[in-house]
């Protein structure tokens, strides 16, 4: 594991204005010099903040655990190798509800040398973290007994952030997973949003039952509990999250190889029942748009590798 008490600084570039990155209390924190920054937890990987335009861009509950003791609440949590409730009689039966990703220890492996510029000549800082058999728990090495290689990078750019993942089978059997970036988004007010480019698109509603239906709406609007998994989009048509008074983008999420999508608010009953979220009236000021591969499972056979990733714009 990589750890350190002390604050480090890494440049990036020569002769460029210089990145930092600094590793503290298990924090690994990256800014750009034109003063866009990130922050990630190594626990769970989760992403905790994103500032650009001078705004932080992610919400997190001011209740979040941040100590290891429950998955954080907020920010952009990993579920893998399952979404949800694991399905009965699985492989996956034994795991906690979104797997062990989000609360499991990672490392942080350093800042990749390869994207030291965007295609704008700005600069861009990328961060790798890596998550494998050896390092869980033993409770959950024993729910889910297979040799896998997680690693995830988070892209920080002057207009952009990118999570990508990629799945490495290490062992000498198959395994299916499910995956999702379960990104809390930042809104100053849920009725003054729309969600974009879902019409037509079939989605499960969780809040009915799991029932089956057609996006009828061009612009959703959330007005009240919604968990909704739509199913089988083209990751590279985003999905706009816009003003409702002027149909101003606020972000746009493209994806790679994640074709499903989940959009969860859980109002205000759920709001108040969940004890890591607050305050009580927080899911006015959170949109989660999740990007995921969950409706079916995807198989790696051993020896193989699988990737996929989404992009975040925010005011574009
Ligand atoms: O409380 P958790 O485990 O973080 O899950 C939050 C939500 O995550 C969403 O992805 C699910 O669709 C919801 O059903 C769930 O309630």
């Amino acid at each position: 594991m990589v750890r350190s008490n002390k604050p480090s600084a890494i440049g990036l570039g020569a002769s460029l204005p210089q990145s930092t990155v600094s590793i503290n209390d298990n924090v690994v924190e990256a800014s750009l010099p034109t003063g866009e920054s990130v922050a990630i937890h190594l626990y769970g990987a989760t992403v905790t903040s994103w500032k650009a335009n001078g705004q932080e861009q992610l919400f997190l509950s001011e209740k979040a655990h941040l100590d290891g003791s429950k998955p954080i609440r907020g920010g952009i949590p990993l579920v893998f190798p399952v979404f949800g409730p694991p399905p009965q009689n699985h492989v996956t039966s034994p795991l906690p509800q979104h797997g062990f990703a989000r609360n499991s220890n990672w490392e942080y492996l350093g800042k990749s040398s390869a994207e030291a510029a965007d295609n704008q000549g700005d600069q861009a800082v990328k961060l790798d973290f890596g998550l494998s058999h050896t390092m869980l728990s033993e409770e959950f090495r024993k729910a889910w007994p297979y040799e896998f290689g997680l690693v995830y990078s988070v892209t920080l750019t002057k207009t952009s952030l990118q999570t990508q993942l990629q799945v490495r089978n290490e062992g000498t059997q198959n395994f299916e997973f499910q995956v999702l970036m379960h990104t809390y988004l930042n809104i100053a007010d849920i009725s003054a949003i729309r969600v974009k480019n879902l019409e037509s698109k079939t989605y499960i509603d969780k809040t009915r039952e799991a029932t089956s239906h057609t996006e009828t709406s061009p612009a959703l609007a959330i007005t009240g509990e919604t968990d909704r998994v739509y199913q089988n989009l083209d990751p590279s048509v985003p999905i706009i999250v816009s003003s409702a008074a002027d149909d101003q983008p606020l972000f746009s999420i493209t994806r790679e190889a994640l074709a499903d999508v989940v959009v969860w608010n859980p109002w205000i009953e759920k709001a108040k029942g969940m004890a890591d979220f607050g305050p009580d009236e927080a899911y006015k000021n959170m949109i989660c748009v999740e990007a995921g591969s969950v409706s079916g499972w995807q198989t790696i056979e051993a020896g193989d590798s699988w990737e996929g990733g989404q992009t975040i714009k925010s005011r574009l």
